[in-house]
């Protein structure tokens, strides 16, 4: 990492002999290995270095790493955290971390790693440029809820993700489109999780702007490959894993040190723009979305309840959305 030292991430590291004398893992992990003096775990994304009294192996490193291993790998330690010289690269780490879905844990400085490649932290910059984000191609396609859809796919230099819109009715710069931004959840909208709403809530919404078509008006399905609201399915998973022990939503991402909410919604505003849409009306319970487009330089003229019947799988979900994360449920 450009002003810092080699880090090697635990979970994909292949260098098998690699050992090191220092960790670098999140706040929240720091907290529940009970360090003395952790920096302060209501920031549970914050960098923290460890050292332990014994170097670090990649089989040592990988219990401190993952908290779903926890009930299984009673902790060993103790730990001491040190300060860190190279604050930035700590917090860049942390952040590619998240962005490539693994355990945000690193060895730091490590011997017998192989070789590293260099990285910087100006390069999260160009990742999150907006203006890097273009339209790559468009295609009719009939759907189930329409059959005169059209699907416009994107994509930005430095992001492999690739977004799509689904245009539902007759492109009208006189009408504001209904639009939905949904953000990417395999379990929910493939494989008919219950334990989330996002496959009625997505279902549903293209039902109503079928609807909206066919009395004229029309709507937009963004939809975003921000899995698990930005910490990928991997991660998605293991804070699953982490709720069947009695965590909720967000204390189960928190623990694992990534961020409750990493959706990153200019995306959704850029490619709104590049259809050429800038006033509509937002399907959506959650008020963060309404803020984070309007910041981004989008109209929203109105939000429009979206909001399914619960099950007993997703009901905790649901409320911890309500009582935790300031949706608008009833
Ligand atoms: N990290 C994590 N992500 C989840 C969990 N359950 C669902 N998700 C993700 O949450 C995202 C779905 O959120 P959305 O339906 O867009 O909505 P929202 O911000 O909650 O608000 P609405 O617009 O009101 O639906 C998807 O990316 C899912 O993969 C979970 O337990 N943990
Ligand atoms: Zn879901």
């Amino acid at each position: 990492m450009d002003n810092g030292p080699v880090l090697l991430p635990v979970e994909t590291a292949i260098a098998a002999d690699a050992t090191a004398s220092q960790m670098l893992i999140s706040a929240a992990r720091a907290a529940t290995l009970k360090l003395a003096n952790q920096r302060d775990a209501a920031e549970p994304h914050a960098p923290v270095l460890i050292r332990g009294a014994d170097s670090f192996t990649l089989n040592s490193a990988r219990p401190i790493a993952d908290p779903a291993l926890d009930l299984a790998n009673p902790l060993k330690g103790p730990f001491k955290a040190e300060k860190i010289e190279w604050h930035s690269a700590a917090v860049a780490a942390m952040e590619l971390a998240r962005i490539a879905g693994i355990l945000p844990a690193f060895m730091a400085d490590p011997e017998n790693a192989g070789e590293a490649e260099r990285v910087s932290a100006t390069d999260l910059d160009a990742w999150s440029d907006t203006s890097q984000i273009s339209i790559a191609t468009r295609a009719r396609l009939p759907v189930a809820a329409a059959d005169d859809a059209q699907i416009i796919a994107f994509r930005s230099a430095d992001d492999t993700r690739e977004h799509v819109a689904l245009i539902i009715g007759e492109q009208d710069s006189a009408r504001e489109p209904l639009v939905r931004l949904h953000s990417e959840c395999l379990t929910g909208d493939i494989l008919g999780s219950l334990k989330c709403d996002c496959g009625p809530q997505l279902d549903a919404a293209l039902g109503a702007m079928a609807d909206e078509a066919k009395s004229g008006g029309w709507g937009v399905l963004l939809y975003l490959r921000q899995e698990g609201r930005g910490i990928g399915l991997v991660n998605k998973l293991r804070a699953y894993q982490l709720q069947d022990q009695g965590f909720d939503t967000v204390d189960a991402n928190r623990r694992l040190g990534l961020p409750d909410e990493a959706r990153d919604f200019p995306v959704a505003a850029r490619m709104l723009e590049l259809i050429g849409v800038r006033s509509i009306r937002l399907m959506t319970n959650n008020p963060k979305k309404v803020d984070a487009l309007t910041g981004a330089g989008v109209i929203i003229s109105e939000r429009v309840q979206h909001q399914l019947p619960d099950n007993p799988h997703n009901r905790q979900y649901l409320a911890t959305k309500r009582d935790r994360s300031g949706h608008l449920l009833k």
